[in-house]
């Protein structure tokens, strides 16, 4: 199923007399629980296109599906629901509190919405125990590892039981067995919770984790990988 559906999305900014092309009429559709990295040149667009398919920014001209809603059609005050509902991110330094304990971090974007954090409760303690940091919740984050915090992010992420996870070069400092890991925990992740991450990376071993490649150039999508049963060795290189 499409959770997500990009139709002639067009982005374009003018700070000279003529106005920049950021993004070029692109159309692409993104499965549930399936992982996706965008792939390209500096300039070439990926953080644009995640900031429009998680409603931060509006393009010029296009629609932008999710979960069956045009972002681009939705009041700012919708917006602003839908993104807490149905959109989470992970960043590359995971934004957390370094002087928070790790429950209050996971409970953070819970308790700034005034949220009761009890119907929360049964899913934080399975989400601590399926990533492994049970013992860490009265922890502070600035006394854990760097691989122990992405964990404390995907936690925080999922509690909110978004549709759409995005993430802009989440392994950017993280070692490489971390990296590795986070890539692991991410995909059991979006299949076990049927979740649509798209992820922005450099790196091509962290993108050949992913279910799809998107290489972009020139605010255009230039090839689509699409990685065969067989598992990183089979990718099918498709040009569109
Ligand atoms: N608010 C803005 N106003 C004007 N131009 C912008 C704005 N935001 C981005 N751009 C331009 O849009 C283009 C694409 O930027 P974007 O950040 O999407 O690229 P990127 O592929 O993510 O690059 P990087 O890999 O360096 O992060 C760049 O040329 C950038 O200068």
């Amino acid at each position: 199923m499409n959770i997500i559906q990009l139709k002639g999305v067009h982005q374009e900014y003018q700070s000279g007399p003529i106005p920049e092309v950021i993004l070029e009429s692109i159309t692409k559709s993104f499965a549930a629980g399936k992982v996706y990295a965008v792939m390209g040149p500096s300039g070439s667009g990926k953080t644009t296109l995640l900031n429009i398919i998680g409603g931060i920014l509006r393009p010029v001209s296009g629609e932008v599906w999710l979960d069956g809603e045009n972002l681009v059609k939705l009041s700012e005050k919708k917006l602003g629901q839908l993104r807490l509902n149905k959109v989470g991110y992970i960043f590359q330094s995971f934004n957390l509190l370094p002087f928070l304990t790790v429950e209050e971090n996971i409970f953070l974007p819970i308790r700034l919405v005034k949220k009761d954090v009890k119907p929360y409760l049964e899913r934080y303690a399975s989400l601590l125990k399926s990533l492994g940091i049970e013992g860490k919740k009265d922890v502070y984050i600035h006394e854990l590892s760097g691989g122990q915090q992405q964990r404390v992010a995907i936690a925080r992420c999922l509690l909110m039981q978004p549709k759409v996870i995005l993430a802009d070069e989440p392994t950017g400092n993280l070692d490489s067995t971390n990296g590795d890991q986070f890539m692991n925990l991410l995909t059991a992740m979006a299949r076990e919770h049927q979740i649509t991450v798209i992820l922005v990376t450099h790196d091509e071993h962290i993108a050949s984790f992913a279910d799809e490649i998107i290489d972009m150039k020139d605010g255009c999508i230039t090839t689509n990988s699409i990685r065969g049963d067989k598992g990183n060795e089979n990718i099918r290189r498709a040009n569109l």
